[in-house]
């Protein structure tokens, strides 16, 4: 009998949730103010990585940066701190659990507060064919886009569960949730990122700890250079062009200020991410053929690889 009423109760919750997420999409749910929150971002001297640095302290947040690469990061702060923001530079290597740790605590003791606000961006691909790639390549990819997260969440949830408010912020890709040819390192790395984060979700809820918020964000191709040179069939690509990494940042922060739990920029990539449930891998198969979509990194290789030859006879 319990059985049952459980049972009815679930399938009311379930209706309740489709609705009220159905409605949001028309009419958008109230953000929450984030003034006063110490927001730490990975990969901040980067293209998404800036631009979400400048856009939560537009927002009134104090930002800690943290980047392998000292010179880009500092300019990030500069750009927040000529907008009257607040902002902490440190150099961090998110693949050494150890640099994590120690400049975890090295924040902490700088600014006398928890962080309360974990942006996981930094985010690398090897741009080579599989059997082409280095092995250090692919346990990079790895370790920047997944070993990463377990250790700046490791660093960053036992504070925000302590005070049960916080919000875990994870931009993965479009390619952790549908995979295309020629990045095994990237969509194997974002998929354990996906399901990292997802499992990490669970468990916030199931041990009550709902004041702790978390956002997965899938963007599609992004105008960051990252993936220079990716390219599918040209009628296809008028209707999906490459995201303004402006517009990806906004969209992303929209998600986060309203406590989204997913979002996929833009909205039509979650067709893709559907067919890959319910249709079968053949009639995937031709789909990716008639979009372009089975080559799509061909160029972006080709154009990694004239970079690197160039760096070459830069350095020589
Ligand atoms: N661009 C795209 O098309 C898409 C990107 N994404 C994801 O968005 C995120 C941001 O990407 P995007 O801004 O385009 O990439 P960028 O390469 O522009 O920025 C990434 C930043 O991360 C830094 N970084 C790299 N390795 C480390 C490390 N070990 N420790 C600390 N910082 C590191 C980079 O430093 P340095 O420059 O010195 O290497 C760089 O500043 C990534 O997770 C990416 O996977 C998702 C979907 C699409
Ligand atoms: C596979 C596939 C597509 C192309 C996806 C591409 C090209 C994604 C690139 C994503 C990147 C570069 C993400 C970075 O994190 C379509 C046309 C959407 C639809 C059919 C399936």
């Amino acid at each position: 009998m319990i059985f049952f009423m459980d049972l009815q109760m679930m399938l009311l919750d379930v209706i309740y949730f489709i609705l009220r997420n159905s409605l949001r999409i028309v009419m958008r749910p109230r953000t929450k103010p984030i003034d006063g929150e110490l927001v730490l971002i990975t990969g901040a001297g980067g293209g998404l990585g800036r631009l979400f640095a400048q856009e939560f302290t537009k927002h009134g947040a104090e930002v800690v940066l943290w980047d392998i690469n000292s010179s880009s990061n500092e300019q990030t702060a500069k750009l927040v701190r000529e907008m009257g923001g607040k902002a902490h530079t440190y150099t961090v290597d998110v693949t050494k659990k150890e640099d994590v740790y120690q400049n975890a605590d090295l924040v902490r003791k700088d600014l006398g507060r928890d962080v309360t606000m974990l942006v996981n961006n930094a985010g690398v691909v090897a741009g080579e064919r599989m059997l082409d790639c280095p092995d250090e390549l692919v346990e990079r990819t790895m370790k920047v886009n997944c070993h990463a997260l377990f250790w700046t969440v490791k660093a960053f949830l036992p504070q925000m569960k302590a005070q049960n408010h916080g919000h875990i912020v994870t931009i993965a890709s479009v390619l952790g949730l549908f995979s295309t040819a020629c990045v095994e390192d990237y969509c194997a790395s974002k998929f354990a990122a996906v399901g990292f984060h997802e499992s990490l979700a669970h468990e916030l809820l199931a041990d009550e700890f709902d004041g702790v918020k978390m956002t997965l964000v899938c963007p599609y191709i992004v105008d960051t250079g990252m993936f220079e040179g990716c390219k599918i069939r040209y009628e296809v690509e008028l209707i999906l062009p490459p995201l303004e990494p402006q517009y990806c940042v906004e969209q992303a922060m929209n998600a986060i200020l309203i406590d989204q739990p997913l979002v996929c920029i833009p909205r039509l990539t979650y067709l893709p991410f559907l067919s890959r449930a319910l249709l079968p891998w053949e009639s995937n198969v031709v789909t990716y053929r008639f979009m372009g979509s089975d080559k799509c990194m061909v160029p972006f290789i080709d154009t990694m690889k004239k970079q690197a030859a160039n760096a070459a006879i830069a350095v020589a």
